[in-house]
């Protein structure tokens, strides 16, 4: 199987996403974490950007002792000193030398035509060479460059002594098929081209960069550069992480692999995701926070059957402990009753029906129902409290400028429906005073407590009121996603139980599930 060396940008190109700004410190952590990562080649950064660059790349390439530190360079020697002296204690240097190539390229922004551009490249090549073993040289915008030209540059740096060829899709503009069929041009019609490696460097500005890294390798590159989670200039580069997944998911298909310690992608992510404030997409490839999750119900019975009926990756190929079966409103009984399980809860069949309603309800009012709502609701309610009174309905007017007012429905046990309203010196004192005239119940409200159950804008509310009758007093209990439902629920349930309290004087509470 071939070995496809991975050259991590991450601290350059990655680097050079809007907004993000890696001082030394940094720098030298993420590479820490790049070697322990496997990673072949690290380019540090671009020395002659800034003495703050130059410095971050020399602490990196001090720092490293098992993978290759690269410093960027314009064709200029300015530029190639500036590398000679970020580098110069590093164990296994390298000098990345750039010059455009692409007609636009050209054109407009260097102002050379080809030989001026051919010329310069070579100059910078063989001074490099004199202070360095290793050069990679990038035709920058090859993918726009006439593959005639791409040959002839590509054989004078292998004369001036390059000894990796990079090419790179520099805005994003290639598909699959012509960023391979230039690898495979390059191959045939360049002289010597097995003395060096080719390598490819890909950007995602059509979301085609990993796929195009991949035609690369099919077609004989030996290199792939990328970032970790994919960042970089505009849209980014091609991700590591993809490619090495791919190329171990599919390994029989491309006859390729990295060395890379996969077990080490995740940690990885985050510390660069830490580090540069880039957050990762909850549905990126690999890192994201989807990428082991399921919802549906569908495959999450799938799931718990046989984990590969849903997913090609194991999370613990990429450090990560276990997927997630999240419970939402696309989730079934299969992944209900194991979640229970998982809970402490050993439901019987008529119970887990009951709970699995509710839960749907509760799911179309959340995103994502977590182990919080799932407890608060099934503790919500006193199954052995007979129901005297059931809240239907509640609508509540409430204006800054005027005085609220609720108008309660409720079913009452052999009286039917009945309605009522009330004003209150709030929403929630409108409310009691509704029920109150629904039921003729003459009770003092002892307590009114309301807290978060869960987290996030949508998170549960419980509420807890204690209702006092004739010396008798009695708790009750409300969990919803809007406070006042749940307050008024609260209300309810406890007047149910001041009403069984009343009717069987001695009686204890006993609290069960749902
Ligand atoms: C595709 C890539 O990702 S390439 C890397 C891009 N990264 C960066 O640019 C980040 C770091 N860059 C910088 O800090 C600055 O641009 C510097 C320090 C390198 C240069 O700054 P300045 O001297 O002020 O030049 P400026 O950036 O405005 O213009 C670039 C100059 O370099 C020239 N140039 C561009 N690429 C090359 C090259 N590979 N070799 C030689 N000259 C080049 C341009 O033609 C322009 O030259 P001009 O001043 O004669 O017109
Ligand atoms: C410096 C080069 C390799 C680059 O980043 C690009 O062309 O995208
Ligand atoms: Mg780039």
């Amino acid at each position: 199987m071939r070995k496809i060396y991975i050259f991590d940008t991450t601290l350059r190109d990655g680097e050079q996403s809007p907004g993000v700004n890696l001082n030394r410190k940094e720098k030298v952590e993420i590479a820490l974490q790049l070697e322990k990562l496997g990673i072949d080649r690290i380019e540090a950064g671009f020395p002659a950007a800034s003495p703050g660059d130059l410095e971050g790349v020399s602490a990196v390439a001090r720092a490293v002792k098992n993978a290759t530190i690269i410093g960027l360079s314009r064709s200029r020697i300015p530029d190639i000193d500036a590398v000679r002296e970020a580098l110069k204690d590093a164990q296994d240097p390298c000098i990345h030398l750039f010059l455009a190539t692409s007609p636009i390229h050209r054109k407009h922004k260097l102002r050379m035509e080809k030989q001026q551009v051919l010329e310069t490249a070579e100059a910078a090549i063989r001074y490099a060479k004199q202070y360095f073993d290793k050069i990679e040289f990038s035709p920058e915008d090859a993918g726009r460059t006439e593959l005639d030209f791409l040959c002839e540059v590509t054989d004078m740096a292998i004369r001036a002594g390059a000894t990796v060829v990079n090419i790179p899709d520099t805005v994003g503009y290639m598909t699959p098929a012509e960023f391979g069929n230039i690898f495979k041009t390059l191959k045939t019609n360049v002289p010597n081209i097995e003395s060096i490696q080719l390598s490819a460097h890909c950007h995602d500005d059509l979301g085609l960069a990993t796929a195009n890294a991949l035609a690369a390798i099919q077609n004989g590159a030996d290199q792939i550069e990328g970032t970790i989670n994919g960042i970089g200039e505009r849209a980014g580069n091609t991700a590591i992480e993809e490619v090495a997944l791919a190329l171990a998911t599919r390994s029989e298909y491309y006859q390729a692999q990295t060395t890379l310690n996969l077990k080490e992608i995740a940690k990885t992510s985050r510390l660069v995701s830490k580090l540069t404030g880039m957050v990762v997409p909850g549905n990126k490839a690999i890192v994201g926070a989807n990428a082991f999750a399921h919802e549906s119900g569908i495959h999450q019975d799938g799931m718990l059957k046989e984990k590969t009926t849903y997913e090609i990756i194991s999370p613990e190929t990429i450090g990560l402990v276990e997927s997630k079966l999240v419970l939402g409103k696309h989730s079934g009984r299969h992944a209900f009753r194991e979640k229970l399980i998982d809970l402490g809860y050993d439901l019987g069949e008529e119970e887990l029906n009951a709970a699995f309603a509710k839960f749907k309800d509760l799911a179309d009012k959340k995103k994502t129902v977590g182990d919080e709502d799932i407890r608060a609701m099934l503790e919500e309610k006193l199954v052995d409290t007979p129901e005297v009174y059931t809240l239907e309905k509640i609508q509540v007017h409430y204006g800054n400028q005027s005085v609220p007012h609720a108008t309660v429905s409720i079913a009452v046990a052999g009286a039917g429906m009945k309605e009522d309203t009330a004003e209150g010196n709030g929403s929630v004192d409108a409310i009691y005073n509704a029920i109150d005239k629904v039921t003729g119940e003459a009770v003092e409200l002892e307590d009114y407590s309301i807290k978060s159950v869960t987290h996030g804008k949508d998170a549960l509310g419980e509420v807890h009121v204690v209702l006092k009758q004739n010396g008798v007093t009695a708790s009750g209990r409300g969990v919803r996603t809007d406070i006042l439902e749940a307050s008024a629920r609260a209300y309810v349930d406890a007047l149910n139980r001041l009403i069984d309290k009343r009717n069987s004087p001695g009686r204890r509470d006993n609290m069960s599930l749902i």
